[in-house]
């Protein structure tokens, strides 16, 4: 198996790879790409860890070498916020990297599994799909949004919420990957029950939780260390699904056929070709279907966005 990171010498990238040389399985290739020049740098740094994950880091214009067989692709190269920008203030330059990306993933690598972490992610999905479908290539069940983040988030705050063991928690969290259009289903959570205020302002933290970061690290970036650990949890879902594990399932951003938009964060299980099947998302309540519905103008318009930025 062949994982392919890139933009991994930036913050995301560098966490990422990390936990990928020593989480893979044993025989895995880990290929690393930046135009940062210190991306080899970066393998040779990680090689010296003692696990069974030949790594390898290639530099400059060009991702081919990185991207030749590589079964998954995950993809955070680009520009992160600072405070006072909204994810949609990334566009301008994020935009036209990922669309060189996938360029380069459909000439070399076009039944890769393909994990967008690069923002504003409602946007750069509909890039990649654009320019895979340009390119003759494009196969929805391999193109992902990566939304892991907000999951582990959801699970997070929750268990610190309500005293329980994060382990315990599962959140299924549906819509896209900014401001209102995250939603987590709170109302799904087995064994707790929530006040209206509690649904209320657990969901607006979760929201904004990016922004947080963001100033929390005042002007230093965004989410990088529990973004890598987001990237690692879905990374190595794809990987188990390819290698025929059963029941791998991830809420994620896809092209999976929802009656909302055209690109849609919900669970999936995973499988040999990618996504075996479109999970539904089950029942929600009153408050999270009026959520729903207010953001899919939102979601729309940052899907166009993408769209016409290829066409
Ligand atoms: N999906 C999510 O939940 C999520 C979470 C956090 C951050 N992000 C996004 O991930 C992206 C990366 O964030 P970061 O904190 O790692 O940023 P960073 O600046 O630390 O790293 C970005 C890396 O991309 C590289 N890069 C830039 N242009 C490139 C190109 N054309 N080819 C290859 N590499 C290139 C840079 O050299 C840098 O090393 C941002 O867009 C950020 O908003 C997404
Ligand atoms: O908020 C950001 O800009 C980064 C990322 O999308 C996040 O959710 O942390």
């Amino acid at each position: 198996m062949k994982v392919a990171v890139l933009g991994a010498a930036g913050g995301i990238g560098q966490a990422l790879a990390l936990l990928l040389k020593t989480q893979l399985p044993a025989g895995s290739k880990l290929s690393l790409y930046d135009i940062a020049p210190v991306t080899p740098g970066v393998a040779v740094d990680l090689s010296h860890i003692p696990t069974a994950v030949e790594v390898k880091g290639f530099a400059g214009e060009d991702p081919t070498p990185a991207l030749e067989g590589a079964d998954v692709v995950l993809i955070s190269a680009g520009v992160a916020r600072k405070p006072g920008m909204d994810r949609s203030d990334l566009f301008n330059i994020n935009a036209g990297i990922v669309r060189n990306l996938v360029e380069k993933c459909a000439a070399t690598c076009p039944k890769a599994l393909i994990g967008i972490i690069t923002n504003p992610v409602n946007t750069t999905v509909a890039i990649a799909a654009e320019v895979l479908k340009a390119a003759g290539v494009y196969d929805k069940n391999r193109l992902f949004g990566v939304t892991t983040l907000d999951v582990i988030r959801s699970e997070t705050f929750v268990a610190e919420a309500k005293g329980l063991n994060v382990a315990d928690v599962k959140v299924n969290v549906i819509g896209g990957h900014s401001g209102v259009t995250i939603l987590p289903l709170l109302s799904q959570i087995e064994g707790v029950s929530f006040s209206d205020e509690e649904v209320a302002a657990l969901t607006t933290r979760i929201q904004n939780a990016g922004t947080e970061v963001v100033e929390a690290k005042a002007g230093g970036g965004s989410a990088t260390l529990s973004m890598g650990q987001a990237a690692c949890r879905f990374g190595l879902s794809l990987v188990r699904g390819l290698q025929g594990e059963a029941n791998v399932v991830e809420c994620a951003y896809v092209d999976g056929g929802s009656e909302h938009a055209d690109f849609f964060a919900q669970p999936v299980l995973l499988g040999k070709k990618g996504i075996e099947q479109v999970l539904a998302y089950g029942e929600v309540s009153e408050f999270e279907a009026n959520a729903r519905d207010a953001m899919l103008d939102t979601l729309k318009a940052d899907i166009t966005l993408g769209v016409d930025f290829v066409k």
